[in-house]
């Protein structure tokens, strides 16, 4: 069995300390995925360290510095199994610098206020962590 591929996403808030915005951003490409809401972010290359390829993926993708905060735990050996394919690893983070902005694989990315985190149609992997992460927050 070949081993799942890992991606690396971040789930950025618009404070670490009390997280109440969400930052999704939506696919334009492949055409299978676009129109769904994801966390930016993106596949760690051969012999990367996965935080730094985090932060790559977020300058290429979104054009911003991040400042990550806690990893989100998943249950997947402390991951979140996506598809057969791949395996997400998922951090918390906030803004460091820059305007987030869709450069790359994105048409639009939307702050998604408290209590609306689940409104848009994220990838059907996502739902669930989304899910988690909305359930923390609303306490
Ligand atoms: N980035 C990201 N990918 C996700 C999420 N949920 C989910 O199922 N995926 C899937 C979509 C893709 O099939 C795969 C990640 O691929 P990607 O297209 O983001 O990776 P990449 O930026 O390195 O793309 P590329 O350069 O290889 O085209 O994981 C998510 O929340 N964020």
């Amino acid at each position: 069995m070949t081993e799942p591929v890992l991606v690396v996403a971040a789930a950025i808030v618009d404070d670490l300390d009390d997280p109440r915005a969400l930052l999704a951003a939506r696919r334009a490409v492949p055409a299978s995925l676009a129109g769904r809401w994801e966390f930016p972010g993106g596949k760690v290359e051969v012999d990367e360290d996965p935080v730094d390829a985090l932060h790559r993926e977020l300058r290429e993708e979104l054009g911003v510095r991040v400042r990550l905060g806690a990893e989100v735990v998943g249950p997947d050996e402390g991951a979140w199994r996506l598809t057969e394919k791949y395996v997400m690893r998922l951090w918390y983070a906030e803004l460091a610098g820059g305007v987030p902005a869709p450069l790359v694989e994105h048409d639009e990315v939307r702050w998604l206020a408290a209590g609306h985190w689940l409104t848009v149609p994220w990838l059907d992997a996502d739902v669930r962590i989304v899910e988690a992460i909305d359930a923390v927050a609303s306490v």
